[in-house]
């Protein structure tokens, strides 16, 4: 078993001591963090930079830096076309979401929903969150802890509590202020050691072009599938579409980082700050994916996992850095800070936002308490947050899922809906608070129904009842070798759903019922929706129409176009349905 040297353990610890002394500095400078105005929200005075590398660091973990290499490493790069889902991902949360929360001057951001619909809205609509951000919690944390324990024999409980006490530390005492200003440290540590590893392991694969050759001969460089089925777990549509729906539950509703938003200076920092995500999640993209080549240009096909080095996927990388950095004392211990820098961005944004949302939603409503007060409770709770995670880590210990598809089908499954819940009250202002309640809970329905379904179905007892070559071995199944054997009908087909189309299926399945039960209990009247909480959606087309097409130039009026390509649109979409069940019947008539 490989093993740490004293610099290693050295550097680990700096990073702990560095953290905590930012969260230090932020204890007793500015405003003490006296007020909730400053813990929470950074006194509304952040910068664009600091604050864009904090909202990548957010949900961007341990989970994704030894997943993401350990994916393409077994599969190819066909993930790293995720990449194109970030551009709408990131440019309708820049131009509809913050403008829209920003001028509302909300305090949290299901304070919107009580705006929009009412009070057990905001209440249904938190209660969902806290439960999303405690579950991915406990595998931000884990994750990391089980790796450095499978690897190197480190005590696993032990580094799951020293971060979680630090971290829990520094959150609540630093506030919002610490927690970016570690963000942005951890951020060039998650960096610095990603790159360092990629650069010596270029090496010992026998220098680019080598490792090119190796990687390209070992067919691990894809190309774009644009396969339509959306039971494909990795295409460009299942990544570049469904991953939009992704990035909209996180960087447009998401309170964690809608928390950034609402903490800069001005709207235009904010919506900036949302810009310079892209390059800095292009580079994160880029550097983990480029990991994952560079392992497979070391070991090939003779995966350290097939010969049972190590017993899963998500051991891969560490095991890597400790199997090719032995003679360079050091890399290993900033690769693993760079592994715990990943998820200690994560769990400090999630103690700060849990803490902020059970103070300003779930508390202060009900109970009126002084500034001061208010201020210990928020750094109690952040505190408390902090040992929820920690008893998480244990549930997720007894649970056993790839780490990466894990915390993305959370995402999907509990963010889905509560996107879903957004989109309602923003796009639709027609729909009334039965309708958004009702789809709400239909939405998280479906995600358990269509997630679970799909865990249970994937087991490989199940799996195996399927007819498949014989001459798979069990541990090359993968999920679409499974489904080009036996297509899938019915109510299998909606349980092999790629994990990647979750939040768009959970979406709309809210707006959807959210719609029906509006229409069927009366819906809302444009006039009674409170100003500001819907976005005009055909007034928007028609002014972006006006700015497109000259009005000389154009014979008929932007209404009219706009009216026209709607409808156009529809019939198009209902057209395509309509030949795709012809074809279904067809299909089974002749076979
Ligand atoms: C969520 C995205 C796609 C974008 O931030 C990416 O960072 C990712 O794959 N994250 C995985 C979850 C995690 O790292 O905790
Ligand atoms: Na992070």
């Amino acid at each position: 078993m490989p093993y740490f040297t004293i610099i290693d353990y050295v550097i680990f610890a700096l990073l702990l001591v560095a953290s905590m002394a930012i969260g230090l500095y932020y204890a007793f400078t500015g405003g003490r963090q006296s007020t909730t105005q400053e813990f929470m929200y950074a006194d509304r005075s952040m910068k664009c930079l600091p604050l864009s590398l904090s909202l990548m660091a957010t949900f961007q973990s341990a989970v994704a830096i030894i997943g993401t290499p350990a994916e393409v490493y077994a599969n190819g790069t066909q993930y790293w076309f995720i990449g194109c889902c970030y551009i709408l991902g990131l440019l309708i949360p820049a131009h509809i979401f913050i403008p829209m929360f920003y001028r509302l001057h909300l305090t949290s951001v299901y304070q919107y929903l009580e705006l929009r619909f009412c009070k057990a809205v905001r209440i249904c609509g938190t209660v969902t969150f806290i439960f999303q951000m405690v579950v991915y919690m406990g595998v931000g944390i884990y994750t990391p802890a089980l790796a450095l324990n499978a690897v190197t024999g480190f005590h696993l409980w032990g580094a799951v509590l020293a971060t979680g006490l630090v971290c829990t530390l520094y959150t609540a005492l630093g506030g919002l202020k610490a927690v970016v200003w570690t963000d942005v440290f951890q951020t060039v540590v998650m960096f610095t050691g990603q790159l360092a590893v990629i650069i010596v392991g270029v090496h010992q694969a026998g220098g680019l072009s080598d490792a090119w050759v190796k990687v390209r001969d070992g067919g691990r460089i894809s190309g774009i599938d644009l396969n339509p089925d959306p039971t494909v777990r990795h295409t460009f549509w299942t990544l570049g579409v469904g991953g939009v729906f992704l990035m909209l539950s996180l960087y447009g509703v998401n309170q964690a980082q809608v928390q950034r938003y609402l903490s800069s200076r001005t709207e235009k920092e904010a919506v900036m700050s949302c810009y310079m995500v892209f390059p800095c999640l292009q580079v994160a993209l880029m550097l983990s994916c480029l990991m994952g080549l560079v392992m497979f240009a070391c070991y090939g096909n003779n995966s350290p996992l097939e010969q049972q080095y190590i017993t899963s996927k998500d051991q891969m990388v560490l095991y890597f850095v400790m199997d090719m950095l032995q003679n360079f004392p050091g890399l290993p211990g900033l690769f693993v800070a760079c592994l715990f820098s990943a998820s200690l961005s994560t769990i400090s944004s999630a103690f700060n936002s849990l803490a902020t949302v059970t103070m300003v939603d779930l508390i202060k409503p009900h109970y009126s308490m002084t500034e001061a007060r208010a201020t210990l409770l928020s750094k109690m709770l952040a505190l408390s947050y902090g040992i929820i995670c920690v008893a998480m880590a244990y549930v997720v210990h007894l649970m056993n899922s790839s780490v990466l598809q894990a915390a993305l089908s959370i995402f999907g499954m509990v963010g889905g809906p509560l996107l879903g819940l957004f989109c309602l009250g923003i796009f639709f202002p027609c729909a009334n608070s039965i309708g958004a309640v009702a789809g709400l809970a239909a939405g998280l329905v479906m995600a358990f129904w269509v997630g679970i379904g799909g865990f249970l179905s994937r087991m490989p007892s199940s799996v195996q009842v399927l007819p498949f070559n014989s001459t798979n071995t069990s541990e090359n199944i993968t999920v679409p070798a499974v489904i080009d054997a036996a297509r899938p009908a019915g109510l299998n087909g909606l349980y092999s759903l790629s994990y990647m189309w979750y939040s768009a299926l959970n979406s709309s399945t809210v707006v959807l019922i959210g719609l029906i039960i509006s229409f069927m209990t009366g819906p809302t009247k444009g006039d009674d929706v409170a100003s500001g909480t819907v976005y005009p959606v055909m007034r928007t087309a028609q002014s972006l129409l006006h700015k497109l097409v000259k009005p000389s130039a154009c014979c008929t009026s932007p209404e009219h176009t706009v009216r026209w390509s709607y409808g156009f649109t529809v019939k198009c979409i209902v057209a395509l349905g309509h030949f795709n069940v012809v074809k279904l019947l067809l299909a089974d008539r002749w076979s």
